[in-house]
């Protein structure tokens, strides 16, 4: 067998209205003192209110960072970990942008080492302080991966990729996501099906068979769920089936990483400020088309594991139809169709293409090698 390594978050807890058991979960991991990073939009949902009041009953003294913005700036990085000096430990309660700061809070607080040290794969050195992540979106799985993504400068992605800055323990309560709006639900959760394709077909050496039988997994219950949610948001089993499904996806991408659908999604959110979902959204199929000639099988092998419908095809065929399911999909849940509705102009595409192929660390896990002039082939067929 071809080794591998696979590392997740140790202890994973899930439940409707665990929200409430945080505060002795904090008690336990992090100690008498958080700091809780979260963002405005989450503030105004209520839920930080429900996590002060579990953290107060079980005695823990909690500061809270509300300024995360989404794909958050170096800045919001610095300030977050001025904020966690002095703390014992830090809770990420939100979308993947909250829990994305809370990790590097808790590391640069604690090591005193700076980004700029730690970008990369493997840069940092922590230690880190104790770290709870509790996830609010159907999305990134960042619960569960050793990855932090910053915005750089104007509009660059970078990311600090290290075993340090996974969770301690990550808290999944559906209940949380219950009011997420129906344009988060469906960006969010086509971003956790990207990772579970992209993760069953990268080329990392580390493509393991607890990635593949995880993202299988999570391919089975988004693939039956998103719709659902979006559509009946207080459908429950479906937020259970996509917050789990999420979870799944994130630690077989965690393992075994994703490729090109978020090399060449990076840079549409860098600058045309797209969410991340929606910028996956709008490139996914394409990229699976052009990566379909040389990875049919296992794009065939996930069709009908996602859409039952599709179980009868085989090789290119499935390939094709489970890329054409991907947009039917992305389109009923009311995501915008091409690069053009998200103000993306024609000639904004070479720039696009260019910035791609920064993301090397992506790319290099992609099935089918794709340089400049692919990048720019498939935004044009994305416009
Ligand atoms: N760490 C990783 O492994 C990883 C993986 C993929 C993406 N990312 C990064 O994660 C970020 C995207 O995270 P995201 O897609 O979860 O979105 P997000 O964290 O940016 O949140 C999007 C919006 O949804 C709101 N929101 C979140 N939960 C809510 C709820 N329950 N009810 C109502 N509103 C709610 C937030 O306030 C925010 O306005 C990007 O920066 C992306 O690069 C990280
Ligand atoms: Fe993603």
């Amino acid at each position: 067998m071809t080794p591998f390594t696979f590392n997740t978050t140790p202890s994973i807890r899930m439940g409707d209205g665990l929200l409430e058991q945080l505060g002795d979960m904090a008690r336990a991991t992090c100690g008498a003192s958080v700091l809780l990073v979260t963002d405005p939009g989450m503030m105004a949902t209520g839920i930080v209110d429900r996590a002060l009041a579990s953290l107060k009953t079980a005695g823990v003294t909690v500061t809270v960072f509300a300024d995360v913005k989404a794909d958050p700036p170096e800045v919001v990085i610095l300030q977050a970990t001025e904020a966690a000096k002095g703390m014992n430990g830090v809770i990420g309660l939100g979308g993947g942008s909250s829990i994305d700061v809370a990790k590097l809070a808790a590391l640069l607080a604690c090591s005193g080492e700076t980004l700029a040290d730690c970008y990369g794969v493997g840069m940092a050195k922590g230690p880190r302080l104790p770290l709870i992540a509790v996830p609010t979106t159907s999305g990134t799985g960042s619960e569960v991966t050793p990855i932090s993504i910053v915005t750089t400068g104007a509009s660059e992605k970078m990311g600090v990729v290290s075993p340090l800055i996974i969770p301690d323990v990550a808290l999944l309560d559906p209940e949380l996501t219950r009011d997420l709006p129906a344009h988060v639900t469906a960006a969010t959760g086509i971003d956790a099906m990207v990772h579970a394709i992209e993760s069953y077909a990268s080329a990392s050496p580390n493509n393991n068979p607890v990635s593949r039988a995880l993202a299988v997994e999570a391919l089975r219950l988004m693939g039956g769920a998103l719709e659902r949610a979006v559509k009946e948001p207080h459908d429950m089993a479906a937020r259970g089936d996509m917050l789990l499904g999420s979870l799944l996806a994130g630690q077989a991408f965690a393992n075994s990483p994703v490729a090109a659908v978020h090399a060449l999604a990076y840079p549409i959110g860098g600058h045309f400020k797209v969410p991340h979902g929606l910028s996956n959204a709008l490139v996914l199929p394409h990229v699976l088309r052009f990566n379909a000639v040389t990875a049919p099988t296992l794009y065939a092998e996930l069709a009908g594991i996602t859409f039952p419908d599709l179980a009868g095809l085989e090789g290119q065929a499935a390939a094709t139809a489970f890329a054409d399911a991907l947009q039917d999909l992305s389109t009923r849940c009311g995501l915008q169709k091409g690069l053009r509705d998200v103000g993306i102009g024609q000639d904004d595409l070479p720039m696009l293409a260019r910035d791609a192929m920064n993301q090397t660390r992506l790319l290099v896990n992609n099935p089918r090698p794709l340089d400049e002039a692919d990048a720019q082939a498939i935004y044009e067929a994305a416009w």
